[in-house]
């Protein structure tokens, strides 16, 4: 007698690695997008007159439709109520966009203001909101894609690969541009906007990807006798937001995200600078050092995911990698320590930082919270996160500007003096490790089961 059993597609490695692929490109697309003009920042200064302030104000823009306006918050009620297909595609398309109105603003600059910015800075910024929002959401669609695929199977090591990947785009945002610029530039005057033309043509491709991604998950569905892409029971209901926010587990993965992350990508926009003024590294090589930080995490995110995967540990993973953040950012503080060498050392080690806590939190967020109201939760956490994303660039943009010029004898602007800046990024490390050993302690309450291992 030959027994048949309906096996779910998930079941398949190939079709789940394979699905985590294509999705994983989208991100990465998205992820070159939002660190592109990191490493142009000395030549948006000294080829189209913008201040530090400017740089921060452009920055800090990525989280102003998602914070102010609670796109993220919409976003997520989106995805819990039309489904990953629908708002996948949509923030795909978003991110275009965006980053049109972006090229537009480099490749095309304004004379006079628009609300009192310059109006290229405003356009631009303008568009860089609209591509965060897009690619904001974008994550969040992914992570439940994620959890679709892999729950209860190599969920952590999944969710690392997905960074790794996503973070091969970082790389290549903080390696790339400025040579790139430079050598495309003519009599002279570099091309700023390519690097961002490229950009634009890594969306599309990551929009194309995703299109292919929603044959994989109609598939996927029908393996699973799932009709409806989202359920009459599995709908979104407004309680199901209070169920989450009455949650103090949630809170504080929100809280150490927030604090985390600010640590972490707004750093970032500023490495290049850093690596110049601090360190006195050549323009022209600047960027390669903070590009190390994403390589490591290529290799190192899933290597934790797999070890959460495996042993647990979750909390542990998660306080350690504070701990770190606070050693790091210290020691880029410290005004003696200005030798390339340690800014590489520094980098590495915050590549390893930058792989421990992120491959522990996100697989952590569906042992708090049920997956009917994962896209509602990941979205919230997000939108904290965003607080961050937003204030930090502007802080940093305004402290660089009004108290970290050096002049010469001449009273000729010399560099920046980073120390007071980094002393800010070590606070959010201070910050992380209380919040995170609250996590360990409400874990070992609750039970949740951060330290135990993901896979059944
Ligand atoms: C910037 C974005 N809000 C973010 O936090 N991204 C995380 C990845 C979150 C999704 C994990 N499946 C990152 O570390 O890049």
């Amino acid at each position: 007698m030959t027994e048949v059993i309906n096996k779910s597609l998930r079941d398949s490695k190939g079709a789940r690695w394979g699905a985590l692929a294509v999705v994983s490109f989208t991100m990465l697309c998205g992820y070159y997008i939002n660190y592109v003009i990191s490493p142009l920042k000395p030549l948006l200064e000294e080829y189209m007159g913008w201040t530090s302030a400017d740089f921060g104000v452009w920055n800090s823009a990525y989280g102003w439709f998602n914070v102010f306006f609670l796109m993220l918050i919409f976003g997520g009620i989106i995805l819990d109520k039309m489904g990953v297909r629908f708002t996948g595609l949509g923030a795909a398309l978003t991110m275009i966009v965006g980053t049109a109105l972006q090229y537009y603003a480099i490749e095309f600059p304004m004379e006079g203001t628009i609300l009192g910015f310059k109006s290229s800075i405003a356009i631009g910024a303008l568009g860089f909101g609209i591509f965060g929002m897009g690619v904001e959401i974008a994550g969040i669609t992914v992570s439940k894609i994620i959890v679709k695929w892999f729950k209860g199977k190599e969920l952590a090591l999944a969710m690392g690969l997905e960074m790794a990947t996503a973070r091969m785009g970082t790389a290549l945002a903080l390696a790339v541009p400025l040579p790139m610029a430079k050598a495309l530039g003519v009599n002279g005057m570099p091309s700023i906007s390519a690097p961002i033309m490229l950009g634009l043509g890594l969306l599309v491709a990551g929009f194309i990807a995703f299109l292919w991604y929603t044959f994989m998950d109609k598939k996927l569905e029908k393996s699973e006798g799932i009709s409806d892409e989202v359920s009459e029971e599995d709908a979104f209901k407004v309680s199901d937001i209070l169920f989450i926010i009455k949650n103090k587990g949630f809170w504080l993965i929100a809280l150490l995200c927030v604090l985390f992350y600010s640590g972490i990508f707004p750093f970032l926009y500023y490495a290049t600078d850093l690596m110049i003024n601090k360190y006195g590294v050549n323009e022209d090589f600047a960027g390669a050092i903070p590009s190390l930080l994403p390589f490591g995490t290529i290799i190192l995110t899933p290597f934790f995911g797999n070890l959460y995967d495996r042993k647990g540990k979750g909390a542990t993973i998660m306080l350690i990698g504070s701990v770190m953040l606070l050693a790091v950012h210290s020691f880029f503080a410290a005004p003696i320590l200005n030798h390339y060498i340690i800014a590489i050392v520094l980098i590495i080690l915050l590549g390893v930082t930058f792989s421990l806590v992120p491959s522990a939190m996100w697989p952590s967020v569906p042992k708090i919270i049920p997956e009917k109201q994962l896209g509602s939760a990941y979205a919230l956490i997000f939108w904290v996160q965003n607080w961050g994303l937003m204030g930090m660039p502007l802080l940093i943009g305004i402290v660089l500007e009004k108290y970290c010029k050096v002049v010469d004898d001449n009273g000729v602007f010399s560099h920046y003096d980073y120390t007071l800046p980094m002393v800010i990024f070590a606070a959010t490390g201070l910050l992380a490790i209380i919040v995170a050993a609250a996590l360990k302690a409400e874990d070992k309450k609750k039970g949740y089961g951060l330290e135990r291992p993901n896979m059944a």
